[in-house]
């Protein structure tokens, strides 16, 4: 569904992806695992077309490398960003309105809100209020769930455990748990490489900006020393 081939981005002088190289099957939970710094979300916005990159990335057999954010939404390629970056001024469903903005299939919008709202019933209770006013957890869900408003082929998360209490980072992987086992494929990057790995069908490690090493759960689990070192997270 994704593959990406010497990937390298750069902000301004300074090189943050040196060249790197992977690929996401369908249907399948990738895992890109690395500590602050190692480069996660400069892949994550030139997989987008938010940043410039030099590479080549390819999506659903077509070359989009070159195509603007806008192109690769359309293509199937949607981002629950770092950060959440949610309008919290907005309602929770509102917030699901605006991620849906680029359809313009009315009712069948309408119905993927609600079976958002269903499926996350949390979100489903506090549908008029605030965004801002939900605890960071709720307002990942929501980050998340707006998302998926695209109806992407596939969803890439940016740090969705990042800043949540261990109760509630639990809570985030069991929600991505529910949109893997519904067959949406993932790109998933995070620091919390425990939690990432149990659920990711395979996984690469990045540092400085380079894949140091790759494998399924059970093989990199036995390079734990080496991930424990990278992420700070046994
Ligand atoms: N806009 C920018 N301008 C200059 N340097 C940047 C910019 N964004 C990132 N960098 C640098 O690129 C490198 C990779 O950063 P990136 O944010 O991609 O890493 P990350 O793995 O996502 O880390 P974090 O978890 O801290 O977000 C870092 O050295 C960072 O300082």
């Amino acid at each position: 569904m994704l593959n990406v081939e010497n990937l390298i981005v750069s902000h301004g002088p300074i090189e943050a992806v040196h060249g790197i190289s992977f690929a996401v099957d369908k249907g399948r939970c990738v895992s890109l695992l690395g500590p602050n710094g190692a480069g996660k979300t400069s892949t994550i916005s030139a997989l987008m077309g938010v940043v410039k990159s030099s590479g080549r990335i390819t999506f659903d057999g077509a070359d989009v490398s070159s195509l603007p954010v806008e192109a690769r939404v359309q293509a199937g390629m949607s981002v629950a960003p770092e950060g959440r970056r949610i309008f919290s001024n907005l309602s929770v469903e509102e917030n699901l309105v605006l991620g849906g903005a680029t359809r313009s299939d009315r009712t069948a919008k309408d119905a993927d809100i609600a079976h958002w709202l269903e499926t996350f019933p949390i979100l489903g209770e506090r549908r008029d209020q605030p965004a801002g006013t939900l605890s960071g957890g709720e307002q990942q869900m929501l980050a998340i769930s707006r998302a998926l408003m695209t109806r992407p082929k596939i969803l890439l998360l940016d740090e969705p455990s990042l800043g949540l209490a261990p109760k509630i980072v639990s809570q985030i992987f069991q929600m991505i748990e529910r949109l893997k086992a519904q067959g949406i494929t993932i790109l998933l990057v995070e620091q919390n490489a425990t939690q990432a790995l149990r659920l990711s069908d395979y996984a690469y490690l990045l540092n400085n900006g380079r894949i140091v090493a790759e494998g399924t759960k059970e093989t990199l689990g036995q390079s734990s020393a080496l991930m424990a070192e990278l992420t700070g997270i046994a």
